[in-house]
């Protein structure tokens, strides 16, 4: 059966890294709707940041030489020159033996090349006892040493974060140009399932989970995501709905009837969507295997195991990483994991990879993962999951205490 042909979770992730990437033109937009959005071009500074030395506290600005040797028995004695003004140029050029008063933030006069703070002096009148030496240098931010002129300060395939806008607020780049968050369109399809807010199920009837799990988690990916609701396993009904969303969605998830059997239709349907078709069917994981990716053109269609535990486990695994680069995300360390201790002892077949379920706790400074064992059909596994841990397919299992990385849900 070809469904043995399966792939590695490590090859899964590299097809995924390989063979998508966004599917639509970049957007230029104000730095006010970017956050969590990703760059589509490179960004160079044409200033330094910031563009004058300015003092990082209340104080006096000086050259450390006239300081040197002072201390509170033998105070430095300089001559005060007024003060500097906030948001105004600094116009005095300090002479040997001169101090200016100056505010955090206030430009340094030139020829000054520190500043003492306003608890280490004493004005008498005219004159500025100083009690401590600086260095040159001290209490200084420089012109530049923020941002310099010409530095590349972020590149295509970052994810802007609050900092990011930041540092583009200051360099004055006010609108950036980035990939549209992708559009997801997610299919549930099974004779048996039906909506979730059917009141009396009749026997065999499964309310549809996964278009509410998956859809979520798409959500909370930045996408947006269209509910293609429910088709029967019924080839013909499920291409034509299939087709639908595929014109509508940059990436259409079909969810069940991903396995072998007689009614399981969606490998064929992603393969008449387009060339190039299915890229894999099958990844030696635990759960999860009957994962299947297709591309028709250069647009994705995925599809999931049936079982909602499964459904979700795939969707942090693979699917997460393939809106990443939908959305222009560089293929590099895409997901968030922490270290913690595994709670017992847990076997695992060699030659397959398997993810245990696993719920946090916090002893002392260390995290402990306990595993929560149960069906992937049973998806309330995962609700009473913090993230999952990964058992390579080399090893037979994880002993209680050996250190292991969890892979949080987000
Ligand atoms: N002979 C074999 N049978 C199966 C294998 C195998 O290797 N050989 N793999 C099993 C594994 S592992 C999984 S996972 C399932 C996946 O099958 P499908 O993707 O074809 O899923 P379905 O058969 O359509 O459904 C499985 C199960 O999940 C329920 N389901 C489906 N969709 C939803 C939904 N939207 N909401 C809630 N529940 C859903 C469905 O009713 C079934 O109970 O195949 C195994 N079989
Ligand atoms: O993927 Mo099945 O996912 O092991 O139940």
């Amino acid at each position: 059966m070809k469904f043995f042909q399966v792939k590695t979770v490590t090859e899964t992730l590299e097809i995924i890294h390989k063979h998508y990437g966004p599917v639509r033109q970049p957007v230029t937009l104000p730095l006010g709707q970017a956050l969590g959005m990703v760059l589509a071009e490179d960004i160079r500074s044409t200033e330094q940041v910031p563009h004058f030395a300015r003092s990082t506290v209340d104080g006096y600005a000086v050259r450390a030489r006239d300081t040197y040797g002072a201390s509170d028995s033998l105070p430095a004695f300089l001559d005060i020159q007024g003060k500097v003004e906030m948001g105004k140029p600094a116009s005095l050029l300090l002479k040997e033996g001169q101090a200016q008063g100056i505010p955090t933030g206030g430009m340094i006069p030139e020829g000054a090349d520190s500043v003492v703070m306003i608890e280490h002096v004493e004005e008498v009148g005219e004159l500025l006892n100083v009690f401590r030496q600086v260095a040159p240098g001290e209490n200084i931010i420089r012109a530049g040493d923020d941002v310099m002129a010409g530095e590349l300060v972020m590149s295509a395939g970052q994810r802007l974060r609050p900092q990011d806008l930041g540092v583009l607020a200051a360099i004055g780049k006010t609108r950036v140009t980035v990939y549209p968050r992708p559009v997801v369109a997610i299919l549930s399809t099974g004779d048996e399932i039906v909506p979730a807010d059917k009141a009396q199920l009749a026997p065999g009837e499964v309310r549809d989970i996964n278009s509410v799990t998956i859809g979520a988690a798409a959500r909370a990916c930045g996408a947006t995501v269209i509910d293609g609701g429910i088709v029967k396993d019924d080839y013909a009904a499920f291409l034509a709905r299939a087709r639908e969303l595929f014109e509508q969605a940059d990436l259409v998830i079909l969810s069940g009837g991903s396995s072998v059997g007689t009614r399981d239709y969606t490998e064929q349907v992603m393969q008449a969507l387009g060339e190039p078709g299915v890229l894999v069917h099958g990844v030696s994981i635990k759960p999860g295997k009957p994962t299947i990716l297709a591309k028709a053109g250069e647009k994705p269609i995925m599809g999931l195991p049936g079982h909602p535990a499964s459904a979700l486990i795939i969707f942090h695994l693979f699917t997460a990483p393939l809106i990443a680069r939908l959305e222009g995300l560089a293929p590099t360390e895409l997901d968030r994991r922490i270290v913690a201790r595994i709670g017992r002892n847990i076997p695992s077949a060699v030659g397959r990879s398997d993810y245990v379920r696993v719920k946090l706790e916090k002893r002392g400074e260390e995290w402990w993962a306990h595993p929560v064992f149960g069906k992937s059909g049973l998806i309330s596994t995962l609700v009473k999951s913090d993230g999952m841990v990964e058992i390579a397919a080399q090893k037979e299992g994880i002993l209680e205490g050996e250190f292991v990385h969890v892979h949080l849900f987000a």
